[in-house]
C-alpha cells in the first residue's frame, strides 16, 4: 500500500499520459476513454482507465453529462491517490453515493438492484450500439439511463419515472436493442419472430420512438415495425411477417392486428409501456391488458414523468418482481421550464394570445399552443394566421396520418412558427426546437399539465410555459398553485384568493355541509 493508500495493479509508477500506456492483451481490461490497456480502476466511477489523463477526461465528461450541481468541495485530485484495486463491497457504497448525488431513488421487491452505470461503455453493450450512441451525441447517460439501463439489462422488470425530456426513451430502447442483438446472435436460425414491443398513447410518439430505435439500432440485426392507426394495416403486417425485432404501436391498432392475423408473439421477451400512467387509464387499459395477456410473461418496462400509486399497483401485477426507479421528486414540473401563469377571462384569451404573438419580448418561436378541443385547434390556428399574419397550423387526432406528418414536418422544419395542438402532442413527443409552450386551455389534470409544459424543455434546456388560467379551472387550483410554487413561479393574485376559497369549499363538501 503506498502512502496515498492505494495500490495500482502493478508496482510501477502510475502512468500520467494515455500515450504512455500499452495496448491491451486479449482478455485484459480496456480504458473506457481510449481503449488502451485499462491498467487502473477509477474510484469515482469504477471504470477501467489507462492513465491519469484519461481518468481526468472521464470525470470531466461525467460532470458535464450528469449536470450535478458543481460543489466547490468536489475536487477530483489529479494525483494517483484515487486509484485502487476494487475491494469487494466498495461498489455498493459507490453506488449509494452516486444515487444520493444524482437523486436516483430505487426500490426493489427483493430484486437486487444493479449499481448505476456512469458510462454507456460500462453497460456491456454491443460496440455498434455504443458507436450509434456516440454518433447521436449521447456522450454519457442521463441519471434515469444510468440506473434504468443496467436494471433492464439484468432482465428485471422496471417502473421508471423521471422529468419530461430527461432521456426515458433511450432508457428502454438501449436495453431492447442490446438484448435483441444478443438473442439473434445466440439463436441465428430464429430470425423472424418479434422479440420486443413498445406501446405508446399517440401515433406521433410511436413514430418518434421508432425513429430513435432505428437510429440506435443502425448496423445491428435490429428491425422495427410501426403499428399505428391511420396507416394501412396490410403494410404493417407484411413488415412483421418479413421479420422484425421490435413492434412499436398504439394499443388499438395492435389489438386489431393480433385479432385479425396470426403473429408469433411467444418470443416477445420485453414489453414497454411508454407514458404508462396514460396507458393504464380507462380507454387504453383494457387493450393494453389484452395485449399483455397474449404474451408469455415478458420482462415489463414502464416509463412516465408522472407515476401514481395506482400505476405502481397495476405495474406490480404485471411482473412478479419489479424495480422502481425515480429521479428527483416525482410528479413535479420540469424545473427547467419557467412557468408564467396569467389570469385571463375566457372571452379575453384570444386577444391575450394575439398580444403575446405580436410581442418581440414575449413570443419565442417556434411555439406550441395547447387547446382542449380539435375544433378549437383548427379555428384558433386560422384566427392566428388571419389576425396576426403569423402562419399557424393545427394538429389533432381527427387529422389523417399523412396530414399530421406534413404538419409536424413544416413545424419542426421551421416553415411554420406556431402549432396549435390538442393533447396529441402533450406527452413524450420530443419537440427539440421548441422552447415555448402557451397553454391556452388548462388540461383536465395537473399531470397532463406537467407533460404539456415539458415539451418546452429537453435535456435540461431552459424553456418557458405561459398558462392562461381563470375560474373555469377552479377544480385544479390547489394542484396548480403547488406546481407553480414547486418551480418558484409567480402566482396571480386571483388564483391565490380563489384557491383559498376553493380549499374552504372542498373542506365543507368533505364534511358534508
Ligand atoms: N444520454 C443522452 N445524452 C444526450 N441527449 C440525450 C440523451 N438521452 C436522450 N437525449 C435526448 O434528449 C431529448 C429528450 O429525450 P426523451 O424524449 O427520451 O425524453 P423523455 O424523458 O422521454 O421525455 P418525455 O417525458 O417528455 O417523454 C431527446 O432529444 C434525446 O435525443
Amino acid at each position: 500500500m503506498n502512502e496515498e493508500g492505494c495500490v495500482p495493479h502493478l508496482t510501477d509508477v502510475v502512468k500520467q499520459k494515455s500515450i504512455d500506456q500499452r495496448a491491451p492483451l486479449s482478455g485484459e481490461p480496456k480504458c473506457v476513454i481510449c481503449n488502451r490497456y485499462g491498467e487502473y480502476i477509477c474510484d469515482e466511477t469504477n471504470d477501467d482507465v489507462c492513465s491519469l489523463e484519461c481518468k481526468e477526461t472521464l470525470l470531466r465528461r461525467i460532470d458535464n453529462a450528469t449536470r450535478v450541481v458543481d460543489n466547490a468541495a468536489r475536487v477530483f485530485p489529479a494525483t494517483d491517490e484515487c486509484f485502487y484495486v476494487r475491494e469487494p463491497g466498495s461498489s455498493f457504497d459507490d453506488a449509494q453515493m452516486l444515487r444520493r448525488k444524482l437523486e436516483i431513488h430505487v426500490q426493489g421487491q427483493g430484486a437486487a438492484v444493479p449499481p448505476p452505470a456512469l458510462t454507456f461503455t460500462s453497460c456491456g453493450l454491443p460496440p455498434k450500439l455504443l458507436l450509434n450512441l456516440e454518433t447521436a451525441g449521447y456522450d454519457f447517460p442521463t441519471p434515469i439511463q444510468m440506473q434504468a439501463i443496467p436494471a433492464a439489462l439484468s432482465g428485471k422488470s422496471v417502473l421508471a419515472s423521471a422529468d419530461t425530456g430527461s432521456g426515458k426513451t433511450a432508457s428502454f430502447l438501449v436495453p431492447i436493442i442490446s438484448r435483441c442483438t444478443t438473442y439473434r446472435s445466440e439463436y441465428p436460425s430464429d430470425q423472424r419472430c418479434p422479440l420486443a414491443m413498445v406501446l405508446a398513447p399517440t401515433r406521433e410518439l410511436c413514430v418518434q420512438v421508432e425513429d430513435q430505435a432505428k437510429m440506435l439500432g443502425k448496423g445491428l440485426p435490429f428491425k422495427t415495425a410501426l403499428v399505428v392507426g391511420g396507416d394501412p394495416m396490410s403494410g404493417q403486417l407484411y413488415r412483421i411477417q418479413q421479420g422484425v425485432e421490435l413492434i412499436i404501436g398504439t394499443p388499438g391498432r395492435v389489438v386489431d392486428l393480433l385479432a385479425k392475423h396470426t403473429i408469433e408473439v411467444d418470443n416477445i421477451m420485453m414489453f414497454v409501456l411508454d407514458e404508462v400512467d396514460c396507458m393504464l387509464q380507462r380507454g387504453f387499459r383494457d387493450q393494453v391488458m389484452q395485449i399483455f395477456q397474449a404474451l408469455s410473461q415478458p420482462q415489463v418496462l414502464l416509463f412516465s414523468a408522472t407515476v401514481s400509486s395506482e400505476v405502481e399497483k397495476v405495474g406490480g401485477s404485471l411482473a412478479k418482481e419489479i424495480i422502481s426507479v425515480s429521479i428527483g421528486k416525482p410528479n413535479k414540473p420540469n424545473k427547467a421550464v419557467n412557468q408564467l401563469a396569467i389570469w385571463v377571462d375566457a372571452k379575453q384569451k384570444k386577444q391575450k394570445l394575439f398580444e403575446i404573438l405580436r410581442s418581440q419580448n414575449h413570443f419565442n418561436p417556434p411555439a406550441v399552443v395547447y387547446v382542449s378541443s380539435r375544433v378549437g385547434a383548427d379555428l384558433l390556428a386560422n384566427a392566428i394566421t388571419v389576425v396576426t399574419g403569423i402562419k399557424a397550423l393545427s394538429i389533432h387526432g381527427e387529422k389523417p396520418m399523412k396530414e399530421r406528418r406534413d404538419v409536424m414536418g413544416s413545424f419542426l422544419g421551421g416553415e411554420v412558427p406556431v402549432l396549435v395542438s390538442t393533447g396529441v402532442l402533450g406527452r413524450g413527443v420530443d419537440l427539440l426546437v421548441v422552447r415555448q409552450v402557451i397553454v391556452f386551455d388548462m388540461p383536465s389534470t395537473i399531470k397532463e399539465y406537467i407533460h404539456v409544459i415539458g415539451r418546452a424543455s429537453r435535456m435540461g434546456e431552459k424553456g418557458t410555459a405561459i398558462l392562461f388560467v381563470n375560474e373555469d379551472d377552479r377544480n385544479l387550483f390547489p394542484d396548480l398553485v403547488a406546481a407553480l410554487k414547486s418551480s418558484g413561479a409567480a402566482i396571480p393574485k386571483e388564483l391565490i384568493n380563489l384557491t383559498s376559497r376553493e380549499m374552504h369549499n372542498k373542506k365543507k363538501r368533505r364534511v358534508g355541509h
